[in-house]
C-alpha cells in the first residue's frame, strides 16, 4: 500500500521533506502540491520529478479524493487552519513546527483531535528521534547520572535573514528544545525567564541575540538555554545534562579528526538540514508507518500544544523582563501515554 501525500508550502523544508519521501523513504508518494508561489511547486515538481498534481490552493488539495495524507510545510502562521482542515476531512496530517503560533490554537487542534476520535496529527518536533538524544534519554532513563538536576543548552545558528525578528528565537528557535527537554526529562514547565547578554555586532539592528531563556521545570530542573542565531561559526546544538552522580552530553554530529599542520580539527556543520537528517527521515518514516498501521506515534498535537504553551511564556518574558509562570490546560486523557 503506498500513502498518497500531498505536501502544502514546498519552500526549504517542505522540498527536503518531498525529496527524501521520493528518494529516500519507502511507502509514501508526493502525489499533489501547492505553494502560494506555484512557480516554486512548480520547480520542486520539476527538480524531484514528481507525478504530482500542483494546486491552486492548500484546503483544495486537502479535498483531493487521492490525497490519503497531508503535509503541511507553509508558514507557521498558516498551520492552524491547514491542520484543522484535514482534520475535518479525516485525513492523516504532518504540521512541521510551530503547530500553531500561540498556545490558543494549538489547544484548537487538540479540541478538534480530541472530537474526531482519532489520532490524526504529527507534529515536526525531528530531535526525540535523533540518535544522540536518544541515548542522552537512556542514560537519564536508566539512572546513569543519577537525578537529573540542571540542563545546560545551546542553540546556534551562523546567521538569518533579516525577516527574523526577536520573538523567532523562541517561536521559530527555542521551540525545538521547549519540545525535546519535556521528553527528555519527562517534565513540564513551571517557569520561564529570558535575559539579554550584550549583544553581538553581526545582526540586524531590529534583533536582540544572543539570548538566554532560563527554565525551571515542575520537578525542580534548572536549565539554561542560549539561543544564539548569528554566532557565524557554525550550526551548533549543545545539550548537556548535569545528574546527582554524573553528566550526560549530547554526542557531537559524526566528523573526521584530522591531525594535520599542527592542528587537531573537525568540522563543524552550517545547515540544520545536514545536522538532523537522519532524525528527519525517521521522524517521516513514522509518520508513513503510522499511517498504515492507523496508529500515529511520533509527537503529538498535545506536545505542540505544550512547547507552545512554554513559547507564549517565553514571549511574555522577553518583554516583561520578569520570570513568567507556565500555565497549562488539564491533558485529554486522549494523550495518555
Ligand atoms: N523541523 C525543523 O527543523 C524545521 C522546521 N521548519 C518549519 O517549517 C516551516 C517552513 O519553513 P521553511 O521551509 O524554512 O520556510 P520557507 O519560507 O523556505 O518555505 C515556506 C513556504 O511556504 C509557502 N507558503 C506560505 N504560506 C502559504 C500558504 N498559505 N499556502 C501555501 N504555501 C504557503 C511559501 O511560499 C514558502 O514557499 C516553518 O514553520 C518552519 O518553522 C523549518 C526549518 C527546519
Ligand atoms: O527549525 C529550524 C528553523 O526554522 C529555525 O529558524 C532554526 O533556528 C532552527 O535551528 C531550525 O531547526
Amino acid at each position: 500500500m503506498t500513502i498518497r501525500i500531498g505536501v502544502i508550502g514546498t519552500g526549504a523544508i517542505g522540498a527536503d521533506h518531498a525529496r527524501r519521501i521520493t528518494q529516500t523513504l519507502s511507502g509514501g508518494q508526493v502525489v499533489a502540491v501547492n505553494d502560494v508561489n506555484r512557480a516554486q511547486a512548480e520547480a520542486v515538481v520539476a527538480r524531484l520529478g514528481l507525478d504530482a498534481k500542483v494546486y491552486d490552493n492548500g484546503h483544495e488539495l486537502i479535498q483531493a479524493a487521492d490525497v490519503d495524507a497531508v503535509l503541511v510545510t507553509s508558514w507557521g502562521p498558516t498551520h492552524e487552519e491547514f491542520v484543522l482542515s484535514a482534520i475535518k476531512a479525516g485525513k492523516y496530517v504532518f504540521c512541521e513546527k510551530p503547530l500553531a503560533t500561540t498556545a490558543r490554537g494549538c489547544l484548537n487542534i487538540v479540541e478538534a483531535e480530541v472530537a474526531a476520535g482519532q489520532r490524526l496529527v504529527q507534529v515536526g518536533f525531528m530531535r526525540p528521534y535523533d540518535k544522540g538524544y536518544q541515548l542522552l534519554k537512556q542514560a537519564i532513563d536508566n539512572n546513569q547520572i543519577g537525578e537529573p538536576l540542571m540542563v545546560h543548552c545551546a542553540h546556534r545558528n551562523p546567521t538569518v535573514p533579516d525577516s527574523y525578528v526577536t520573538s523567532m528565537a523562541i517561536v521559530d528557535t527555542a521551540i525545538h528544545e521547549l519540545d525535546v527537554l519535556r521528553w527528555l526529562l519527562d517534565d513540564d514547565y513551571k517557569t520561564v525567564q529570558v535575559v539579554y547578554p550584550k549583544r553581538t555586532r553581526h545582526r540586524f539592528e531590529h534583533l536582540a541575540d544572543p539570548q538566554i531563556v532560563l527554565i525551571e521545570t515542575q520537578k525542580g530542573v534548572r536549565i539554561d538555554l542560549e539561543i544564539f542565531v548569528n554566532c557565524q561559526y557554525g550550526y551548533d546544538i549543545q545539550c548537556s545534562v548535569v545528574g546527582e552522580t554524573g553528566v550526560a552530553n549530547l554526542p557531537e554530529p559524526q566528523s573526521l579528526l584530522l591531525r594535520t599542520e599542527a592542528k587537531l580539527a573537525t568540522n563543524i556543520l552550517t545547515d540544520w538540514k545536514q545536522r538532523f537528517i537522519e532524525a528527519y527521515d525517521i521522524e517521516l518514516q513514522d509518520f508513513i508507518k503510522g499511517i498504515e498501521q492507523q496508529q500515529l506515534s511520533g509527537p503529538t498535537a498535545w506536545d505542540g500544544y505544550a512547547a507552545a504553551v512554554a513559547a507564549d511564556a517565553c514571549v511574555l518574558a522577553q518583554e516583561s523582563g520578569q520570570i513568567e509562570p507556565v500555565v497549562m490546560a488539564e491533558r485529554p486523557t486522549f494523550y495518555n501515554k
